[in-house]
């Protein structure tokens, strides 16, 4: 489409964390189309050059620095700039990953204060604008980790979902003002997997396939939409919603036991019964549920009976209403009851009522952010714990415009981080009693947790900005401590429960309150935490003697090309269809790697017949990213199983030329340098090349505190299987071999074949180590296997060496060398490798190979492998020195750096050719 009809002009457009990735993308978007657009960064110089790239396009921007946790200083900026703002992109974001287990108070405060505190704040300040005004636009932003959870992810993931409510609510209280709230889950490239994943795959992942539709999500001529939630990334746009199952329904009654559910529990899950789409909290009619559960004849019993003999059970928030009815359905059932609650007169009285009931109860009355307190006096009490149900929770409902932050930090503090007394106000969310029975369930193999969501958390609701917030985050939680639970038999499940407590007294009539007894949730409960639990990482609407599962459901979604720039015109062109529930395509992926595929898959559909190239090594490369747990060797094993999409690779005589140059080829050198030499070649270790993108395509951000400034080439070996063709197309096959822990740092190995695509004919097996620094000490396998030359230590024998090789370096080694497609930061920016801990770019472990295999090529001529070990770090400009020695038809050698006396190269060797030696090399060149 030609005519631009999406535009701003005239609009203020605050984008939040936008000095780089894909808030830089909606600041250019919005400045291209006519906004006036503030830029927000914590970084004063990632303001001025974003604002600078508009100024020079002919836009309006200007910064506002300063921390989104500061709303108010912002928005101030832009008011002071512009006058006013009209739309709010909440984009900023940072990410601390860890497993639960490991994971901090302050790795989860932080996370969860840029993301929740961050965008409450700047929403918060923009708010009164925008109802003064009649007129505001608000994007939340998700991702896939917060929808399906995400392993090392508990913070962000609780962080991201709670968005998702947040929005909702948003909406239902902007409709008066017109003020719309969306929010969307992109996936897209950022400045971190730019480290780790060559250019031609990012391409598709742009986040210019993203700003578009967060554009006419925002375009005073955009669709009427609002409180709505969108999946995409690589040109693939869909919406998402909740789909919830038809239920079953439990007379309820005292044969309403977690055994009767047992025997009904297809149903609960069952969503071919037909289902519902809820929007809000008004979806249901209690009244109407109650007499239909009423209505049910008896509640057949399953065969065996559920039970919780010699089990200890905690409940936070047990002192009163659902938290105590479930303490007496424990009791009811043999377990042993840790009854916790603030009020330590409440505790103990349903201490004596349980043990009334002829079970063992203690009370821990502590605030449930004390974790570790009540599950010590579990511990004491009854030796382990088997199940937390974690329901403590409060409500402090006001309308956005009205509500403190001191109001929205209690009530998102006792939900998610479990405490009412937290005083620092940036310390939101850590689910504490969770965190304290953790360890103990992974040692013991064994445990359930219930966690307590709300209708309010799935679909917002007006007045309930904070509690909807919350709400919503725990379910986010709750699907990252499923999946990292589901290999220590942790079952981790949520529940959206209704009924009259002191709680919903506050806001029900006590008729209500009377009528939606506790009792009609606690069986849930009580199964979903049972031996006999068969889900996890599971929701379900419970009230009234009625359950229902509640998934997602997503659009089949548009898939626009993705080697075409997204006009937002193209976007709204196919509105109807991106946000098409009913055409048969709807799908209901269950985890981030299913609802990425359809994105990933996306990377082949070509408008103007590109090649393919490495579009499916991305695929392969998320994907790999998302389920291998270093810890977990069942994990390891299967994504070693993983068979990645063969990646294409096509080269010329110009690569090779270049690649010769990198390493050092000589103008004087021909048959390196020219392509019109009758022995044109490319140097031998030319067969690193084809494979990079794709060894270094496989995502590592699955170990522990990756950080791609930390990554350093470790080891590498080629076997060269054919002669080295000077142009080619060929196909690379990926696999992941070996992940250690070393301690401080892991090793992640993998091996790629390189097939000739003309000849179906293997030419090189690499196989590729990085040491990922800071990343050990997981508990993982510390030895790897004996992978014959290619883990060789190859020690040099005592004698002097049999040949000695010297060259100097060039200050633009590096530089050069990167154009054969390894452009990791590291090798050129100095702020980049000074987040490695280097004082200036280091030069490319490969470079050095190269440059280490060329003097083995020119003293004792062509081999058939070479393997190496990056023993020390050189510097561009440096003097390498390469130390030969023959023994038999290997040559093993080592590299030194000549002004520091320092190793390079070590364990190092090549595998001769028969019948050759280095004289022919020479008496070519
Ligand atoms: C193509 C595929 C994708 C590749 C992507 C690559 C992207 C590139 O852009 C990145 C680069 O090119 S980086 C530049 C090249 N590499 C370097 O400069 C690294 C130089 N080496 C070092 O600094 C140290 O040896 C150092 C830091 C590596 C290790 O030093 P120490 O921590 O002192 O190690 P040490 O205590 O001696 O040993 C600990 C355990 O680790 C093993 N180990 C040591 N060096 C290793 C290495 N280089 N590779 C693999 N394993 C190594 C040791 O054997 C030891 O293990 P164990 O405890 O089991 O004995």
């Amino acid at each position: 489409m030609s005519d631009h009809s999406v535009r701003f002009d005239n609009q203020v457009v605050l984008v939040t964390g936008a000095g780089a990735g894909i808030g830089r993308a909606y600041s250019l978007f919005f400045a291209s189309r006519g906004a006036s657009v503030v830029v927000n960064d914590l970084s004063p110089e990632a303001c001025d050059k974003v604002v600078k790239e508009i100024q020079q396009a002919g836009g309006k921007a200007a910064a506002a620095v300063g921390s989104v946790t500061d709303g108010e200083g912002i928005v101030k900026q832009a008011v002071e700039k512009f006058g006013t703002v009209h739309v709010l992109v909440n984009n900023a974001g940072v990410l601390r990953d860890k497993s639960f287990k490991k994971m901090s108070d302050a790795d989860f405060d932080l996370v969860t204060a840029v993301h929740l505190k961050g965008a409450y704040a700047c929403t918060k300040a923009c708010w009164p604008i925008f109802r003064g005004q009649k007129y505001g636009r608000i994007i939340n932003t998700a991702s896939a980790a917060g929808l399906y959870g995400n392993l090392g992810q508990a913070n962000y993931a609780a962080a991201k979902m709670g968005l998702v409510a947040f929005t909702r609510t948003l909406a239902k209280e902007g409709v008066k003002y017109n003020i719309k709230a969306n929010v969307v889950a992109p996936i897209a490239a950022s400045s971190m997997t730019a480290t780790i994943m060559p250019p031609e795959m990012l391409k598709h992942l742009t986040p210019d396939f993203v700003a578009p539709v967060v554009g006419i999500l925002c375009a005073p001529k955009g669709p009427d939409v609002t409180g709505r939630l969108f999946e995409l990334g690589a040109g693939f746009v869909s919406e998402i919603r909740w789909q919830r199952a038809k239920g079953a329904y439990f007379k309820p009654d005292e044969t309403f036991t977690p055994s009767a559910v047992k025997a009904k529990w297809n149903q609960v899950m069952d969503f071919s019964q037909g289902s519902e789409y809820p929007v809000g909290m008004e979806g249901k009619d209690p009244f109407a549920l109650l007499k239909e559960s009423q209505a049910v004849k008896s509640n057949p019993q399953s065969e065996s009976e559920v039970n919780f003999r010699g089990k200890t059970v905690i409940i936070t928030g047990a002192g009163a209403g659902l938290g105590r009815i479930y303490a007496l359905m424990y009791a009811r059932l043999g377990a042993n009851v840790v009854v916790n609650d603030v009020s330590k007169e409440n505790a103990e009285k349903v201490v004596e009522e349980v043990k009334q009931l002829g079970a063992k109860a203690i009370a821990a009355p502590f605030s449930a952010e004390n974790g570790d307190a009540i599950v010590k006096a579990a511990v004491e009490a009854f030796g382990t714990v088997h199940v937390l149900v974690a329901n403590a929770g409060i409500l402090r409902d006001k309308s956005f415009q009205a509500m403190t932050a001191a109001e929205w930090d209690a009530v998102i503090a006792v939900h998610l981080r479990g405490t009412y007394k937290r005083s620092n106000h940036l310390s939101l969310a850590y689910p504490q009693c969770a965190k304290a029975v953790w360890p103990i369930f992974q040692n013991q193999k064994y445990g359930r947790i219930v966690t307590t969501a709300s209708g309010v958390g799935l679909y917002g609701n007006f007045g309930q900005a904070n509690y909807s917030t919350a709400k919503s985050a725990i379910i986010g939680l709750t699907k990252t401590l499923a999946i990292e639970g589901a290999r220590y038999n942790i079952k981790v499940n949520v529940i959206a429960p209704s009924a009259g407590t002191a709680m919903t007294k506050t806001i029900w009539p006590q008729e209500m309150v009377d009528m939606f007894k506790p009792d009609y949730v606690a069986p849930i409960v009580g199964f979903l935490s049972s031996d006999d639990c068969p889900v996890t990482g599971t929701i379900y609407e419970v009230m009234a003697g009625w359950a229902a599962q509640v998934r997602w459901e997503r659009t089949g979604g548009y898939c626009f090309p993705n080697d075409k720039k997204l006009q937002p015109e193209d976007v709204l062109a196919q509105w109807k269809t991106i946000t098409n529930f009913k055409d048969g395509r709807a799908t209901h992926p269950q985890t981030a790697q299913e609802a990425q595929a359809q994105m990933f898959e996306n990377f082949n559909n070509v408008a103007g017949g590109a090649t393919a190239d490495s579009s499916s090594a991305a695929t392969g490369a998320e994907d790999s990213s998302q389920y291998i747990d270093p810890e977990d060797p069942e994990t390891i094993r299967k994504a070693k199983q993983h068979k990645f999409e063969p990646v294409d690779f096509s080269y010329d005589d110009r690569d090779v030329m270049l690649y010769n140059l990198g390493i050092g080829a000589k103008a004087s050198e021909l048959p390196f340098v020219f392509e019109g030499s009758d022995q044109f070649q490319a140097l031998p270790t030319f067969g690193v090349v084809p494979q990079f993108g794709t060894s270094s395509s496989l995502g590592l951000d699955f170990v522990p505190n990756f950080d791609p400034a930390k990554l350093l080439h470790g080891e590498q070996y080629l076997k060269i299987k054919a002669p080295i063709p000077t142009s080619a197309t060929l196909i690379n096959k990926v696999k992941l071999l070996e992940v250690l822990d070393k301690g401080k740092a892991a090793t992640v190995t993998m091996i790629v074949e390189t097939i000739d695509k003309a000849t179906g004919k293997s030419i090189f097996e690499n196989q590729s180590t990085v040491m990922l620094r800071g990343s050990g000490g997981f508990n993982g396998k510390k030895k790897g296997i004996d992978r014959g030359p290619a883990s060789a230590i190859n020690a040099p024998p005592k004698r002097q060496p049999d040949a000695v090789v010297e060259e100097k370096t060039t200050e633009e080694q590096a530089a050069i060398y990167r154009l054969s497609g390894d452009r990791n930061p590291l090798h050129i920016d100095p702020e980049f490798a000074a987040m490695g801990g280097f004082k200036k770019p280091i030069l490319h472990g490969l470079c050095s190979m190269g440059i280490a295999g060329k003097h083995v090529l020119k003293t004792f001529g062509p081999y058939s492998d070479i393997k190496v070990r990056f023993a020390g770090t050189v510097v561009p400009g440096e003097t390498l020195v390469t130390e030969m020695w023959k023994e038999g038809n290997k040559v093993i050698f080592t590299t030194k750096v000549k002004e520091r006396n320092a190793p390079a190269l070590a364990a190092a060797a090549v595998t001769l050719i028969d019948g050759h030696d280095g004289k022919a090399v020479k008496a070519k060149l």
